[in-house]
């Protein structure tokens, strides 16, 4: 029997599920949540030892004689994470997370060192964006120069937990491509937007060694006593969470495409080559199975359907019967979920606006429904630019905590015009950090398997939960995205550049 296990650290919880790739059944899964450290600047931290503990917890909760039979274990990480080590490895500070906008101002003067926006997607094919890893950098120099002072390797966070398990320091191609430094097109570190974001230093010599998507490590004895895994365990190279979604939803050949409702909002289809788009509507990144990943991503996802469930005093998993109880449009309110900033579309400085409230529409329900709308136009303005750019999908493969909600499943195929699968396997990222480090045991073993076979022997949707669009919801959803869009148009101005000046 072969058996894998995938560990994916996500933004509020740690997932592992384990796996029997010859029954194709998942024997065993866990979860451990994470809390997260929020300031008024727009900063989002963890401390990489929670991840750590979090892992810890998840393997103790799986029987003792199947965490002896796993045979390889595959990482995936929230991407974008700056994690700063010293030499000896021990962790200088806490993690500027994804969704940090607090470093927004930092990402303008390492664009304008290399020549703009345009010419930073020409070196690497992306911007500097907020929440990427690079602007992290110059914001630690200047608010912590005490971690910039003894910082040796910046890793990512599933570099880290990696790091953890093997003592090794590497990378893989897709969760480097979205520190901004590399260059997707080469799949190296560019030379020229690290001297960008620091004169001063060899950036290059803290950036670990980049390995091949199929590579795998040793893990380290003790730790593997110590989570009571076997010493022959191998860890593959892992990837950021997105990347393991797009193996574990079976998004590893080109024409598919992967939605996920998470705390961030994600969207991405798998290329044979890297898609840049000059003008920087979507995140050109390179995936973690040897290929690209074009990836949309909205900072303000689940985060926006919860905030308004606790708000009014109830849980996302009763949210369905008060959106069943509303109509698509949400009575006339728009919500712009841009709670902490946003990506897509980029408004770092941006926060919500609800608008459109009249006597009839000031109620819980509407403005759940309005919130769950709002997450999901965000992703289809960016979905739009996909298809202006001329990619074409016939289905959407649904993943996510949010995923679990039928509603938001059926909002999704209304809003997209596009019928809806949901993967068996729930836990995607979880799943495809397990067939990622399925696939490399077997490269190590030196049969000539690829992900996409493997894919398409193990990913599987559950007929139950799929969904097709509804004709009449189709069209009701039309005039209520176009007045998100109006709506989006009118704020931009505020939330361009710089917050709006305090009222007189
Ligand atoms: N039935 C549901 N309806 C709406 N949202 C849900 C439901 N179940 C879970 N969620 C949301 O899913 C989110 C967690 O999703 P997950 O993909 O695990 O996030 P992350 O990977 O960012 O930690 C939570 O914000 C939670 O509110
Ligand atoms: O920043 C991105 C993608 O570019 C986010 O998708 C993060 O990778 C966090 O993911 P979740 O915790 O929401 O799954």
């Amino acid at each position: 029997m072969t058996v894998v296990a995938g560990l994916d650290a996500g933004t509020q919880s740690v997932k592992l599920v384990v796996y029997d790739a010859d029954a194709r059944v998942v024997l065993a899964s866990a979860s451990a949540p994470l809390d997260l450290t929020s300031g008024d600047d727009g900063s989002r931290e963890q401390d990489p030892a929670a991840w750590v503990d979090a892992m810890r917890a998840c393997f103790a909760a799986i029987d003792v004689g199947l965490r002896h039979r796993i045979a390889a274990l595959g990482v995936s990480g929230q991407q974008h994470g700056f994690v700063p080590v010293d030499e000896a490895g021990q962790v200088l500070g806490p993690a500027k997370l994804w969704c940090d906008t607090s470093t927004s101002a930092q990402c303008g003067p390492i664009m304008d060192a290399v020549g703009g926006p345009a010419r930073c997607i020409e070196l690497a094919g992306n911007p500097i964006l907020a929440g990427y890893t690079a602007s992290k950098l110059p914001w630690t120099r200047e608010h912590r120069p005490e971690v910039y002072a003894r910082l040796a390797t910046i890793l990512l966070p599933h570099d880290y937990l990696n790091f953890v398990l093997t003592g090794e320091r590497y990378c893989e191609h897709g969760d480097a491509s979205g520190t901004g430094w590399l260059d997707v097109r080469t799949r190296q570190w560019s030379a020229e937007l690290l001297a960008a974001t620091d004169a001063g230093r060899d950036l290059g010599g803290c950036l670990p060694p980049l390995v091949d998507a199929d590579a795998s490590f040793a893990i380290l004895p003790g730790i593997a006593t110590e989570l009571g895994l076997s010493r022959d365990v191998r860890v593959s190279a892992g990837g950021g969470d997105n990347m393991m979604a797009a193996i574990g939803t079976g998004c590893v050949s080109e024409g598919r495409l992967t939605m996920s409702l998470g705390t961030s909002g994600t969207l991405f289809a798998y290329a044979d080559q890297p898609i840049v788009d000059p003008g920087g509507a979507w995140a050109a990144f390179c995936s973690s199975s040897g290929g690209w990943l074009p990836l949309i991503c909205t900072m303000n996802c689940t985060v926006v359907t919860e905030q308004v469930a606790k708000m009014f005093g109830f849980s996302t998993r009763d949210g369905d019967a008060r959106i069943d109880a509303t109509q698509p449009g949400a009575d006339g309110l728009t919500f712009l979920p841009f709670l902490n900033g946003e990506r897509t579309p980029d408004l770092p400085l941006g926060k919500g606006v609800l608008a459109g409230l009249a006597p009839h529409n000031m109620r819980e329900a509407q403005i759940y429904r309005a919130a769950m709308e709002g997450a999901t136009y965000s992703l289809r303005y960016g979905y739009d630019a996909f298809v202006a750019a001329g990619m074409q999908f016939d289905r959407i493969a649904l993943t996510g905590g949010g995923a679990n909600s039928a509603a938001w499943r059926q909002m999704v195929a209304d809003v997209f015009d596009c019928p809806v699968d949901v993967p068996a396997q729930t836990e995607s990222a979880a799943f495809g950090a397990a067939l990622q480090a399925l696939w490399s045991l077997s490269r190590s073993r030196g049969e000539a398997t690829t992900l996409a076979a493997l894919a398409a022997e193990h990913v599987a949707v559950d007929p139950a939960l799929g969904c097709s669009p509804d004709p009449e919801r189709v069209r009701a959803y039309r005039p209520a995205y176009q007045r998100f869009l109006r709506h989006l148009d009118a704020v931009r101005p505020l939330y361009a550049e710089s917050p709006p000046a305090p009222l007189q």
